[in-house]
């Protein structure tokens, strides 16, 4: 019937959509030759350019290949399929568009056929975001389960494919409200992206063994990075603006799993995600005038002029919040930085410390502003983080010894994770500072020094102490200095 059709109205296209439905119908035609000799020639230009111009019966033809098992090859090609699916897409004719694709997704063999295909790998992504933008949670969904069945190949286009498929569909969960499947979503993402054989084999090695993925890697991933990493600042600030911070860090732990750097575009968009609001609370010079114990609280603490004010500043992403100065002694106050005051859940302070002891500080003053730390290490039990700074070009100091033998009796144990203090878990962390100064390395021996000492102050025995590195220059180190504030509430580990 479609060859006599097709001879009689010499009218290819009708021919194509009574082949599509005897197909669907009987289920007769089953082998690849017959379709072939059916539609031959369909491939050839003016036939594929008639197809292209009626692609809703096209995607007819295309739909029966594809549920008559293994035909599409051998009859048209993935060249034409794709070309289709191109069309639809263009034309916003979601509907047949989706229909062939949900063809493709669910069937057995085919999938084979188009794994390392990159026709398909070229329509997919504005296939996903034509869905995306039609808020089709469950056309994204099906392409998200046949990515999850390995369906598809592992070209680096699958990489960002799956991303953009995770995505959006974390993205439509959030405009939905429903925070829950965001996030479970975004944990799907992480498993995924935590899988050895996916999805982002290391530059120069490939994960399907095919040397033209090798040698193009760097290429296609420069190509595609500042389009992935949009893809995930995009979610983050829709995690902040629901005031999911747990989204926030999850989407974090993706960018790295799935093998983006943290780029300063990255650590910028965290900050100020994460960062909603700050405020100057006070300066307090005594343990009566510090603000209530309200909200977890990070601290950071060292000698005069090693960049605790800097540090501040950099990791909430605000020039000049903290007061600094070249002259050491500028903060002379407890101050308390209150971030996130409107939101509860998120809230937290980051202390900025007076200055550890400097020249011109007498003995007397010296000994008050160890009492007052040794009080206020004790006794603020909302207390989670202390940041002991210490230059990086000068490495630990008397008066760094000094602090670190004091706390030596004051801190937790075990891995200054432990509950000791009536459940209360205070992390101690050593950051060397302004490590730009030499072009952004530490020598060995300033690490060597400051093993011993904390050694020797005992610090060292009970715990694992991380010791970070940073600039408030280059803002290098951002990115560890947020994985210990993340410490601050629960939900956001
Ligand atoms: N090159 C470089 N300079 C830095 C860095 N961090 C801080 N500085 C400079 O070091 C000086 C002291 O910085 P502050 O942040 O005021 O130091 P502080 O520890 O708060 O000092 P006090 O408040 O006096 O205890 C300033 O001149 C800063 O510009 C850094 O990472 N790199
Ligand atoms: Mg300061």
């Amino acid at each position: 019937a479609p060859r006599w059709l097709c001879r009689k109205k010499r009218s290819h296209v009708a021919a194509t959509g009574v082949c599509a439905a005897v197909f669907q119908r009987s289920g007769v035609w089953r082998s690849p030759r017959m379709l072939h000799s059916e539609t031959s020639g369909a491939a050839s230009d003016d036939r594929k350019s008639a197809l292209l111009q009626k692609p809703g019966s096209a995607s007819k033809l295309l739909e029966a290949c594809l549920s008559a098992d293994g035909c599409l090859e051998t009859s048209l090609g993935p060249e034409t399929f794709s070309e289709v699916l191109e069309t639809l897409c263009r034309q916003n004719a979601t509907k047949h568009a989706r229909t062939l694709i949900n063809a493709l997704c669910k069937g057995q063999s085919h999938s084979t056929v188009f794994a390392a295909d990159e026709h398909i790998m070229r329509v997919l992504p504005t296939y996903v975001d034509l869905v995306r933008r039609e808020r089709d949670l469950e056309a994204l969904n099906v392409i998200r389960e046949a990515l999850e069945q390995g369906k598809f190949g592992h070209a680096l286009q699958k990489v960002t494919l799956v991303e953009q498929v995770y995505l959006s569909s974390v993205q439509l969960a959030i405009e939905r409200e429903q925070l829950e499947e965001a996030v479970a979503t975004m944990k799907a993402l992480r498993r995924f992206a935590r899988r050895p054989s996916t999805p982002c084999p290391p530059p120069g090695e490939s994960s399907d063994g095919s040397e033209s993925l090798t040698s193009n890697f760097d290429a296609v991933a420069q190509q595609f990075e500042s389009e992935r990493t949009e893809r995930f600042c995009k979610t983050m600030r829709m995690f902040s603006k629901a005031r999911d911070f747990r989204g926030l860090f999850l989407t974090m732990d993706a960018v790295q799993l799935c093998g983006l750097s943290l780029s300063a575009a990255v650590l910028d968009c965290l900050a100020q995600c994460a960062v909603r609001e700050v405020s100057f609370v006070t300066g307090a010079v005594s343990m009566d005038t510090m603000p209530d114990g309200r909200f977890p609280e990070a601290a950071f603490f060292g000698r005069s002029n090693v960049g605790k004010s800097s540090l501040v500043n950099m990791v909430i992403g605000r020039k000049a919040l903290a007061k600094t100065s070249k002259t050491p002694g500028k903060t002379k106050q407890y101050n308390f930085y209150l971030v996130n005051e409107g939101d509860p859940t998120n809230a937290f302070y980051l202390v900025d410390l007076p200055g550890a002891g400097y020249a011109k500080v007498s003995k007397g003053q010296r000994l008050e502003w160890e009492r007052m730390f040794g009080s206020y290490v004790r006794e603020r039990k909302k207390l989670r983080v202390l940041f002991h700074l210490i230059d990086s070009q000068t490495g630990p100091l008397e008066e760094d010894a000094r602090l670190m033998s004091s706390l030596a009796g004051t801190l937790p144990v075990n891995e200054g994770r432990g509950k000791t203090q009536g459940n209360r878990a205070l992390h101690y962390v050593v950051v060397l500072t302004k490590i730009d100064k030499q072009d952004g390395s530490v020598p060995p021996s300033v690490f060597d020094r400051l093993e011993q000492v904390l050694e020797s102050t005992g610090l060292l025995s009970s715990r694992e102490i991380p010791v970070l590195t940073t600039s408030a220059q280059t803002k290098a180190g951002r990115e560890a200095v947020w994985q210990y504030l993340r410490l601050l509430h629960k939900h956001w580990r």
